[in-house]
């Protein structure tokens, strides 16, 4: 069952009078609980899909509806949690303070609170920030608050969270370190998660599916059901299904690049 379709999808952009056509007939449907990937060229239209669905942008052309409304109505419902690749925390608010921001604000006008069920101090603890409820975002490592802005997202009760890179800021230690940490929290919680990322391998472990895209204009050239066990672990990275994935994919996007 599709809980976001977009059907012939475009927009372009205009600067210096020169149009950009970021994306351009752009066909998807993705299922409610399920963890989606975008991956392709710098430019060609993730980030600029990805704004589509949370409603922050409209596209010229096409349609697209997100559990059957539009995305500006869902966005007006707080039904998306954005995390961008770096968050944003208030410097005067504790760490627990910074999770329950989203949930205070929401709470007014979301109609479907039964999503609401993530603990902030059980998700604050799962990613190794238990002793950090009531320390200042200052006090913590570019890694640590990352981690604040992901599990927040969780704890907001929005159904679909939306992540535009949010590991590229990290260097590869703490990259894999929250990768194993947001698979075990999506896996308990099962939100739709749309997650953009340049790592093939972050991709092929996170996810469901994943979109591989084209540039110029910005098209979706295929899309890859990662058939691998549930819940997954460190272990799966090391399995030849895992890496025949990788390849795979690193040979589609190969073709997009030299095309
Ligand atoms: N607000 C804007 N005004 C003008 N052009 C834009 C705007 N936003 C995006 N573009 C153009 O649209 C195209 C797609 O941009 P977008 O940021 O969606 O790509 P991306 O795949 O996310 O790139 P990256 O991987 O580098 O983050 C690019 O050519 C970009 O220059």
């Amino acid at each position: 069952m599709s809980y976001i379709s977009i059907s012939n999808l475009s927009k372009r952009f205009v600067r210096r009078g020169q149009w950009t056509e970021a994306l351009s007939s752009v066909d998807l449907n993705i299922a409610k609980g399920s963890f989606v990937s975008f991956i392709g060229p710098s430019g060609c239209g993730k980030s600029t899909l990805l704004r589509i669905i949370g409603g922050l942008m409209k596209a010229e052309e096409g349609g697209i509806k997100v559990g059957g409304r539009s995305p500006q109505e869902m966005q007006a419902d707080k039904q998306f949690g954005f995390v961008p690749q770096a968050p944003a925390l208030f410097p005067w608010r504790t760490v627990l303070q910074n999770m329950n921001l989203p949930r205070e604000v929401n709470k007014r006008s979301r109609t479907d609170l039964a999503e609401d069920e993530a603990d902030p101090i059980e998700l604050l603890q799962a990613v190794g920030l238990g002793d950090f409820l009531h320390a200042y975002p200052k006090e913590l490592s570019g890694g640590m608050r990352q981690r604040v802005g992901i599990v927040r997202a969780f704890a907001s009760g929005a159904p679909i969270l939306l992540m535009d890179e949010p590991f590229s800021a990290l260097d590869e230690i703490t990259r894999e370190v929250l990768m194993h940490q947001l698979v075990r929290i999506w896996e308990q919680h099962k939100k739709t998660v749309i997650f953009v990322t340049h790592n093939i391998q972050e991709a092929v472990y996170l996810s469901d599916q994943v979109v591989i895209m084209s540039s110029r204009p910005g098209r979706i050239s295929r899309v890859v059901d990662i058939d691998l066990p549930r819940p997954r672990g460190e272990k799966i990275i090391e399995s030849p299904e895992f890496y025949q994935y990788v390849v795979r994919l690193r040979e589609s996007l190969r073709e997009r690049w030299e095309a």
